[in-house]
């Protein structure tokens, strides 16, 4: 295996580079009978795309995905479902200049030493371009896990240095930022108008939480449900960190504090997020990915060429300057595909799952 492939029960393998012919996907273990159109998949797409708004790329690409296999007369039939999507708007001219540097802070440098041999265009297979397929592979998880009255939604709860609590999940699809307050968007539009000035980039944090997911979803050693989330997440471009539930804060808190306290009626909180001992608990599975800034960027910095001579480097062309702007279905997906590889898991090992969901307090 050479690191294409994501689940085990259900599973994702993606091809292709950000200049190359194409993006395709196998999605491979889905069970039969699933309605599936690709109107089902361009929705996320959309919501994915380049080109979106102001804040973000200016290539211009449709991102239209065609599904080549495993569908017939409108249902899935359990054999591997193939996904393309065109590349259309391809400058690779842009890259010339710096196709014997190495851009710092991004996957050149390390791409160069391990294979000898790379397609700098775009930043090859190491472009973020490649997450479409994930979202549309997502999005054949999501509609499988809404049937079963799991929904998983994303939102942005930082960009840069400006933390943005969480409102209402009304209006997240409706700004370009996926802000869970629309008040909060002429700042972050003020923001990333001045940060384009600046021609610079910057890092954003976002939240990932899945609902009615039921109780025992997840393996408990090495495939802990949230181990296996965070390998998910982490495998999305330019993640730096992944937290789940109370993360990180954990170590100032107390155990008294911590701890979620259960009553006939359900969880009086949730620290954890959704998982304990690497089981899903039954309540929302809550998740925070850092993603770091976008590493082309115009103000010049040093670096070296592959002979090792000392350049300086300004990456022109068309870039997201905050990457985490265009993250948040990316994310959904990662959450959807893992949840609904342990649905499929859990039911293999365990039959359908039948427990019931505690009530849910608080997220
Ligand atoms: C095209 C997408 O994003 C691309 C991600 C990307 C990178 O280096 O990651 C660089 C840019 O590619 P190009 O220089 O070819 O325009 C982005 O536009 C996309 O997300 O669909």
């Amino acid at each position: 295996m050479s690191g294409n492939t994501f689940g085990k029960l259900f599973t994702l393998t993606t091809f292709g580079e950000s200049h190359g012919q194409a993006l395709g996907a196998i999605v491979d273990g889905c069970p039969p009978g699933l309605p599936l159109c690709e109107a089902d998949l361009q929705g996320d797409l959309d919501r994915r795309r380049p080109g979106s708004s102001r804040h973000t790329t200016q290539r211009r690409e449709a991102d239209e995905v065609r599904i080549l296999s495993g569908v017939f007369e409108g249902v899935t039939t359990g054999t591997p479902i193939g996904l393309m999507i065109e590349n259309t708007d391809q400058r690779s001219k842009d890259y010339s200049k710096i196709k014997d540097q190495f851009r710092p802070a991004h996957a050149d440098y390390t791409y160069h030493h391990k294979y000898g041999v790379r397609d700098y265009r775009g930043g090859g297979r190491s472009s973020a371009r490649e997450t479409a397929m994930r979202v549309a592979a997502g999005a054949i998880a999501k509609k499988y896990l809404a049937a079963r009255g799991i929904s998983v939604r994303g939102y942005m709860s930082q960009l840069g240095p400006i933390s943005i609590d969480f409102k209402s999940w009304d209006g997240v699809d409706d700004n370009p930022f996926f802000s869970p307050d629309p008040d909060r968007v002429p700042e972050l539009e003020a923001y990333m108008d001045q940060l384009r000035r600046d021609q610079d980039s910057v890092g954003a944090r976002i939240t990932v939480v899945a609902e009615g997911v039921p109780v025992g979803l997840g393996e408990p050693i090495f495939d802990r449900l949230d181990a296996e989330l965070a390998h998910g997440l982490m495998s999305i471009n330019a993640v730096k960190g992944v937290e789940i539930g109370a993360g990180f804060d954990s170590i100032s808190q107390r155990g008294s504090e911590h701890r979620d306290e259960m009553t006939p009626e359900g969880f009086l909180s949730n620290h954890a997020g959704g998982v304990l001992g690497g089981i899903s608990t039954g309540q929302p599975i809550v998740a925070h990915l850092a993603l770091k800034p976008t590493s082309s960027i115009t103000t010049p910095g040093r670096s070296i060429d592959v002979h090792g001579n000392p350049v300086e480097v300004i990456t022109k062309g068309r870039h997201d300057p905050c990457v985490g702007i265009r993250a948040t279905p990316i994310a959904e997906a990662m959450m959807a595909l893992t949840l609904m590889d342990h649905l499929l898991r859990q039911r293999g090992q365990n039959g359908d799952v039948r427990v019931e969901t505690p009530q849910i307090k608080q997220l």
